[in-house]
């Protein structure tokens, strides 16, 4: 039996609350494309009016420290206090590309949308299949995502029906969740399951996210290390790191 599924049976875990991107679907590289995309010609227009040169966003470095698994305005926010910039909040109204935290995120988010337009959604299969068989055995299951593309994402990759609840970007603002590192919409999806943190998985691509699972006192909080990163989610709180979910 592999160390995941001996884990899950020790601790008598009834559910399992997924994050979306990087763990099920292939899109955090997607969103990390767009985030770059916007950033570095932000930071190459502004360094031209400075007279001064700003690095380009670091996949790697930047986006994995400041902006990955946590809300759009949060990540433009984090990012550029990284860079000593700051800029006016605006709205999440402002036109993309307006210099606010709003107008820079709207901008990052059409980027976003188009590339999801143009490469569809991939999803990872060894999580597909391995949610199905835990699901046959009568495991309750639930998906969360600080994305307000959650729905658009789950139905373009066709598989809404495996999870009985989502919480995403768009009702976290709704219901006024804190976004990751705090433990919100962890807590929400258990809750809305009617199962305890005490007896609930968490699985994270995301260092903010293992936190999240952490802070909220999940029995057990599974990194996904789609992306040489198992170091930094351990440091964060994960219990244990997989690349990829068992076969068996
Ligand atoms: O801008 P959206 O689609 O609401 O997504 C917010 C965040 O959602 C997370 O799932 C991604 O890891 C981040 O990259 C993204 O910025």
């Amino acid at each position: 039996m592999s160390t995941l599924q001996q884990l899950l049976q020790d601790k008598n875990i009834k559910a399992l609350i997924l994050d979306l991107d990087g763990v099920i679907t292939q899109t955090a590289r997607v969103h990390a494309q767009a985030w770059k995309r916007m950033f570095d010609s932000y930071l190459k227009q502004r360094g031209e009016k400075e007279g001064k040169r700003y690095e380009p966003l670091d996949i790697e470095t930047d986006y994995r420290e400041h902006i990955d698994g946590i809300p759009r305005y949060d990540g433009v926010r984090n990012f550029l206090t990284s860079r000593g910039i700051t800029l006016p909040e605006g709205t999440p109204e402002d036109e993309e590309g307006d210099e606010t935290i709003g107008g820079l995120g709207n901008l990052k988010n059409m980027y976003f949308q188009e590339l999801l337009k143009q490469e569809g959604v991939d999803v990872y299969e060894d999580t597909i299949a391995w949610l199905k068989r835990q699901k046959q055995h009568g495991m309750r299951t639930a998906v969360i995502s600080a994305s307000k593309n959650c729905v658009d994402v789950l139905h373009a990759a066709g598989i809404e029906r495996l999870f009985e609840e989502h919480v995403d970007g768009l009702q976290s603002a709704e219901l006024g969740l804190k976004g990751k590192p705090a433990p919100d919409i962890f807590l929400e999806a258990a809750r809305r399951l009617g199962i305890a943190p005490g007896e609930a998985a968490v699985f994270e691509d995301a260092r903010k996210g293992v936190k999240a699972g952490k802070a909220g006192g999940f029995a057990l909080v599974v990194g996904i290390d789609r992306h040489h990163d198992a170091e930094g989610l351990q440091a964060n709180g994960a219990d244990i790191v997989i690349k990829e979910f068992p076969k068996v």
